[in-house]
């Protein structure tokens, strides 16, 4: 994934466009530039092979005029199939201006380099059955798929799946990336997606994770200043373990485990702390050096846990809620977020986020509006990560490990972000650096890893960071 890297909505990239046409660039000017630059990627990927290029009606089909006319100008053996009357303007010319032999899309033959553009950002409904069977059948065949902008056939705000085919190798987002490379079905289908720069300025405030800056502890620094996390223990006491293991290792300077047992398994430098009901957990949250608790991860369901809840809801401290504590939220999540004053973060997977939260549109939306409505940093875990906060922020991590996909990986991210909160950061930004790590130990850990596994592997991906 690009780090960093902006991500806009179809109406903000062609709002951005036409500023860009404000300034005076012209829409034929633009196109060559899209154009130019799926040429160049599709020269490097055919490495000499035929080439087929698929021109539907729209500027995605103009942008697949440009690259067809500058394969065929430098010598590249390239045959189109056009779908469509091209729409008046740009694509028009560019498509009056492709001399080389044209197919209809039922009599195209296959050929190894197949370059996508059907359609793009403008894409609105499935695309039809027999385009759809047709172009699923040629990529198959091809040795190599292109797909300008967007594979034809996928969401571009939502990524979610309108017909296109798996196995497409390459996306060439233009000029910024767009939620549907990211997303749900888009997250697989875009192969490898890279970006063409094509001067175009955005705004943007959603946008990929990128390495975090971790300071190293100063001179002076000492175990209370570089800040205490508080784990609450509940019904499994491995979660909570995890997740006080991986604050330690994240860089917390004193991690308590407050629980049942005061003795129990696990590093002798974490400490524990016997708290059995929730007057022992009101009388400990007193505390005033605890600097963030972590309350959810193996916590249950009683009774008791809900009262631990209650008693957690009304520190003044940072609060770091995962697991158990959102399903005992459940659809009263925003009701009761939206009453604390201290900071909080949430940290749901789907399932937990679908029972606390209804709502409409792509996973973005649905995490931005759900951290309106909480007041709290939305961390939406699964294949496509989304951190929102109430302030409008996105941050996106696709295309992190599957091999994450394991029990207990999200009891690590929750202790290693509270790690981050108690070092001084503050909303998106500590949850930004908390998925960074998360993903980087999980790469370092490679296959078949378990969750212990990316504990051992923070310190390095946290010495990348210094
Ligand atoms: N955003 C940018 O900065 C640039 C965008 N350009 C290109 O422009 C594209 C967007 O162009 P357009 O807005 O013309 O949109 P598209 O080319 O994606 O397609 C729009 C056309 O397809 C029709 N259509 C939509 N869904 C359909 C379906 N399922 N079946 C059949 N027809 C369907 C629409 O009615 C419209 O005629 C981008 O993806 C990109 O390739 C470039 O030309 C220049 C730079
Ligand atoms: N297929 C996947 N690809 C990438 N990351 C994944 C995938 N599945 C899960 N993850 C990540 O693994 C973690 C799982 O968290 P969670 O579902 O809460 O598990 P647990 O409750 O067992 O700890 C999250 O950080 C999530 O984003
Ligand atoms: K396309």
């Amino acid at each position: 994934m690009i780090p960093g890297a902006p991500i806009v909505t179809a109406a903000e990239m062609r709002a951005a466009e036409q500023a860009v046409f404000a300034r005076g660039v012209s829409q034929d000017e633009l196109m060559e530039r899209a154009g130019s630059a799926v040429a160049r990627e599709t020269a490097r990927f055919a490495a000499g092979r035929p080439i087929l290029i698929l021109a539907g009606p729209g500027n995605n089909g103009g942008d697949a005029y440009v690259a067809a006319r500058l394969l065929r100008n430098d010598g590249h053996d390239v045959s189109l199939v056009a779908t469509g009357v091209p729409a008046p303007g740009a694509a028009e010319r560019m498509h009056a201006l492709w001399q080389g032999p044209t197919s209809s899309l039922y009599a195209a033959r296959p050929r190894p380099m197949l370059v996508d553009g059907l359609f793009g950002t403008g894409l609105t409904r499935p695309l039809e059955r027999g385009l759809a069977a047709v172009f699923a059948d040629l990529s198959k065949q091809a040795e190599f798929t292109l797909a300008i902008d967007l594979p034809s056939g996928i969401d571009t705000d939502t990524g979610g799946d309108l017909g296109a085919p798996g196995g497409i190798d390459v996306s060439l987002a233009l000029g910024a990336l767009k939620p549907g490379h990211l997303l749900d079905a888009g997250l697989a289908r875009c192969g490898t997606v890279l970006l063409a720069d094509l001067d175009i300025p955005v705004d943007a405030r959603w946008r990929t994770i990128a390495r975090p800056s971790i300071e190293t502890p100063s001179a002076h620094s000492h175990k209370y200043s570089r800040g205490l996390v508080a784990v609450i223990e509940g019904a499994m006491p491995g979660a909570a373990r995890l997740a006080a293991r991986a604050a330690m290792a994240g860089g917390a300077g004193y991690v308590v485990l407050a629980g049942d047992r005061p003795w129990g398994e696990g590093p002798d430098a974490l400490v524990r702390r016997e708290v059995r009901s929730a007057e022992d957990l009101a009388e400990f949250l007193a505390w005033d050096r605890i600097d963030a608790v972590v309350l959810g991860p193996g916590l249950g369901r009683d009774r008791r846990a809900e009262a631990f809840l209650s008693v957690a809801f009304a520190a003044p401290c940072p609060l770091i809620l995962d697991g158990d504590a959102l399903t005992l939220l459940g659809t009263g999540a925003a009701r009761w977020l939206g009453t604390r004053d201290a900071p909080t973060w949430i940290t749901p997977h789907s399932g937990e986020f679908d029972r606390m939260f209804a709502g409409a549109g792509s996973k973005i939306d649905r995490t931005l509006a759900a951290a309106a409505e909480t007041r709290a940093t939305i961390v939406h875990k699964g294949a496509d990560t989304v951190i929102a906060s109430p302030k409008g922020d996105v941050r996106l991590l696709a295309g992190a490990s599957p091999w994450l996909s394991t029990a207990g990986t999200g009891d690590v991210l929750a202790g290693l972000l509270a790690a981050q909160v108690v070092q001084g950061g503050k909303g998106i930004v500590p949850a930004e650096a908390a998925a960074w790590l998360h993903a980087r130990a999980a790469q370092l850990a490679g296959p078949a890893l378990i969750a212990d596994d990316l504990i051992a592997q923070l310190p390095k991906a946290i010495s990348e960071c210094l």
